[in-house]
């Protein structure tokens, strides 16, 4: 093997592609994954750290349309929060199809600019696109980088942020003041956010068990953390549920998974039955994959709500690699 080309974290952000780019070819890849079937990707493993909350994921994928196959590993530690580390930390190695490793790179922005501009392009797919008003439940990474995707396409007047740890919202809203030309402010309770939002993104993660009694169906020991109910959501809302992709947590509530006015939409179907807890312990059915509503429209009725089950795909890992690396590219050869 000739020597290795590794792309640190700020290699990656100077070659990231731009954030449109990076949206059409996400849209393609998830066309391509549930339309034209093109692209081999097995659910992902995940192994669960014994007696804690923290896993180790495997994820590869095949993208023969690109000349591409690659795997990111990624480690999902929650209690990296207290240690003031990232809680998500990850490597993506990138093949050419005939087996030769191209390069292999960070991958902490892949996963939270990626993960965004899905729940964009199922919002933009899904939701009203008079939307004026967003609720970020929760205020970490992906709160972040989900702020800055659906404000690119959407027109909001006002965006909320709620947090478990209030201080939190603060700080966030304090750093992402100047992102756009709306109101951007904190909310004191879920309720309160979500009243007459037009999209609603849970982006939360938890790490010590919470059981809700009400919540807990005979048999089923216990899920982590709910934090979205039906009440909370407005007739015809869009609603990105981001965290929760594991069997044993939760943010969603079982009346809100299990009304009659919800359309569940996953990026895909096979993975959201072995990795939704909030699918799995409601006994929810999805409905739709990403790429099918993006390739042909819904057509809804304007009370339903709409929820788009975001767990994270290699496929999309595979594609934003590929971008940084045909960058590094066209950048050696120039040079
Ligand atoms: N769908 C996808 O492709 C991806 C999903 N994720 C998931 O999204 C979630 C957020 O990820 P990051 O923003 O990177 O994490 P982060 O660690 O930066 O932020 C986590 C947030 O969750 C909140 N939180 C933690 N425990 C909570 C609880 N019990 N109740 C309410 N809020 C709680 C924290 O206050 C914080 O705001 C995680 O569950 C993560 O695994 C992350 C990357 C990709
Ligand atoms: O797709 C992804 O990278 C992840 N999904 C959940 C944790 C990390």
């Amino acid at each position: 093997m000739s020597k290795l080309l590794h792309f640190c974290a700020e290699e990656v952000t100077r070659l990231f592609p731009p954030f449109l780019v990076h949206l059409e070819a996400l849209k393609e890849t998830m066309i391509e994954y549930s339309v034209k079937e093109s692209i081999v990707q097995p659910v992902r493993q995940q192994l669960t750290v014994p007696n804690t909350a923290d896993r180790f994921i495997s994820m590869p994928a095949c993208v023969p349309s690109r000349g591409v196959m690659g795997i990111k590993v990624i480690c999902a530690v929650p209690s990296n929060k207290e240690k003031c580390l990232p809680t998500h930390l990850g490597c993506i190695q990138l093949y050419g199809l005939t087996g030769e490793l191209l390069c292999q790179m960070d991958a902490e922005e892949i996963t939270a600019k990626r993960t965004a501009i899905c729940s964009a392009l199922a919002s933009k797919a899904l939701a009203n696109p008079d939307s004026k008003i967003l609720a970020v439940i929760g205020a970490g990474v992906q709160a972040e980088s989900h702020i800055q995707a659906l404000s690119q396409l959407f027109n909001f007047s006002e965006i909320r942020v709620w947090n478990r740890t209030k201080s939190r919202a603060e700080k966030l809203v304090r750093e992402l003041h100047d992102v756009g030309n709306f109101n951007l402010c904190v909310s004191d309770t879920v309720g309160s956010a979500c009243s007459d939002a037009d999209i609603v993104c849970t982006v939360t993660s938890s790490s010590e068990p919470v059981l809700f009694k009400d919540h807990v169906k005979p048999g089923q020991l216990s899920y982590r953390v709910t934090v979205l109910f039906k009440d909370h959501v407005k007739p015809g809302a869009h609603v990105n549920v981001v965290g929760a992709s594991s069997p044993t947590t939760r943010e969603v509530g079982d009346d809100l998974m299990l009304s009659d006015n919800l359309v569940i939409v996953a990026d895909c179907l096979n993975a959201i039955k072995l990795e939704s807890g909030d699918v799995i312990q409601s006994g929810a059915a999805p409905h739709h994959e990403l790429g099918h509503v993006l390739h042909f429209p819904l057509s809804r009725d304007p009370d339903q709500i709409t929820l788009f089950k975001n767990l994270g795909l290699a496929c999309q890992d595979v594609v934003t690699a590929h971008l940084i690396y045909k960058q590094y590219l066209s950048e050696s050869t120039r040079s």
